[in-house]
């Protein structure tokens, strides 16, 4: 099971050019609108300074990163809910995505055109946040019908379900992006809609060389829009990191420094969507291989060793456990057993981002 975020926005703004950065796949990127159809989807590594770290110290064969899956997702405009341009297709391909990473253009460039004409970032915006809106109000009057419909029958469950819905709906309705007022509980009664607007969000400003050194006015007014809806906001220019993932590691830093920069904006985009999707990481370090997992926040001891092999959730005894600052100090497990450092955890202990687990089991 593998977590994603999708590219959107509009047509010819970068989104196959951030993909190709990210994924080095090679997906066809051009200056035309709708030049992707069908979406485009790569698993990137999470870069990891602790797994960088943790393996400097234990010297294994093998350092295995842990990753996310981005998709690359067809340009979207103005009545894509009515069908316009790919429509209910680009849509659909939305609908499965775990989080939308949205690009905005914020570059003037003469030669790359922009479906409306001028370069207007908050505009931009509000044309894909509508349609998404748009395409929820529609599922949520369908769903509200149907509820109303068999709440009717007296089932208390069904009478909340068809108050949820109707709540959600209204707040849709006055053009309130959902993400901001779906809470934990309702969460329940719509998850089986799949929401547009109730996906987490990062923006990312699409910015040329001049835009990285200093913000201009078009990422000024993005983050600002990003600031509202309490949403996060990256700036990176996808055209210069798709020339910097052409280079090797040496000419890589090269540049970046040449640049001023400490990393690239890659970086912050694939760090942005790991934290999107509620995701935390642990490490299990042995000499044979060091490796970073994946897995929700508030997991327990015993559904994480499941991540790694389902007889080490089953013949689950315990987990000894050190956070990675602990790790920090003493550089060697073996060191903090001696030092009287290493936890014994149950199977109900929540796992913490960075904690160093092995997992002891008997089948
Ligand atoms: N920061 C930038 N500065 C200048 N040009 C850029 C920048 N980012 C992308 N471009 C250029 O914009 C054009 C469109 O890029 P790309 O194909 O990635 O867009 P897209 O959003 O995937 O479009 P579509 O929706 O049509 O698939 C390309 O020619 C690309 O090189
Ligand atoms: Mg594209």
């Amino acid at each position: 099971m593998g977590f994603n975020c999708g590219i959107v926005g509009l047509p010819n703004v970068g989104k196959s050019t951030l993909f190709n950065a990210l994924t080095k796949a090679g997906a066809e990127s051009a200056n035309y609108p709708f030049c992707t159809i069908d979406p485009n989807i790569g698993i990137v590594e999470v870069p990891d300074e602790r797994l960088d770290f943790i393996s400097d110290c234990i010297k294994p064969k093998s350092t295995v990163a842990t990753t996310i899956e981005f998709v690359d997702i067809a340009g979207l405009v103005k009545d894509a809910s009515k069908g316009e341009g790919l429509g209910n297709k680009f849509l659909s391909n939305i609908r499965e995505v775990d989080a939308i990473v949205h690009i905005v253009r914020c570059f003037d460039e003469t030669d790359i055109s922009h479906v409306s004409g001028k370069v207007d970032p908050i505009g931009d915006v509000e044309v894909i946040n509508m349609e998404l809106l748009l395409a929820d109000l529609d599922v949520l009057e369908k769903a509200l019908t149907k509820v109303k419909k068999s709440a009717k029958s007296g089932d208390k469950e069904l009478k909340i379900k068809s108050d949820v819905l109707e709540k959600i709906y209204n707040k849709a309705a006055e053009g309130v992006q959902l993400r901001n007022i779906v809470s934990g509980d309702d969460m329940k009664y719509i998850k089986e809609f799949n929401l547009l607007t109730v996906k987490p969000v990062l923006y990312v400003a699409n910015v040329d060389e001049d835009g990285l050194a200093i913000d201009n006015d078009y990422v000024s007014q993005l983050k600002k829009v990003a600031e509202k809806e309490n949403a996060g906001c990256v700036k990176i220019s996808c055209k210069l990191e798709a020339e910097i993932a052409e280079l090797d590691e040496e000419e890589k830093n090269e540049f970046l420094n040449e640049m001023g920069l400490e990393k690239s904006g890659l970086e912050k985009v694939i760090a942005g969507g790991y934290e999107l999707l509620d995701l935390i990481t642990f490490f299990t370090a042995g000499e044979k291989e060091v490796k970073a997992w994946t897995i929700k926040k508030n997991t327990k001891a015993v559904d994480a060793a499941g991540k790694i092999h389902s007889d080490i959730s089953r013949g689950f005894i315990r987990a000894e456990v050190c956070s990675f600052d602990i790790f920090k100090e003493y550089k060697s497990l073996q060191k903090i057993k001696e030092a009287g450092k290493m936890r014994l955890e149950g199977k109900e202990y929540i796992v913490k981002d960075g904690d160093i687990i092995y997992f002891r089991f008997n089948v």
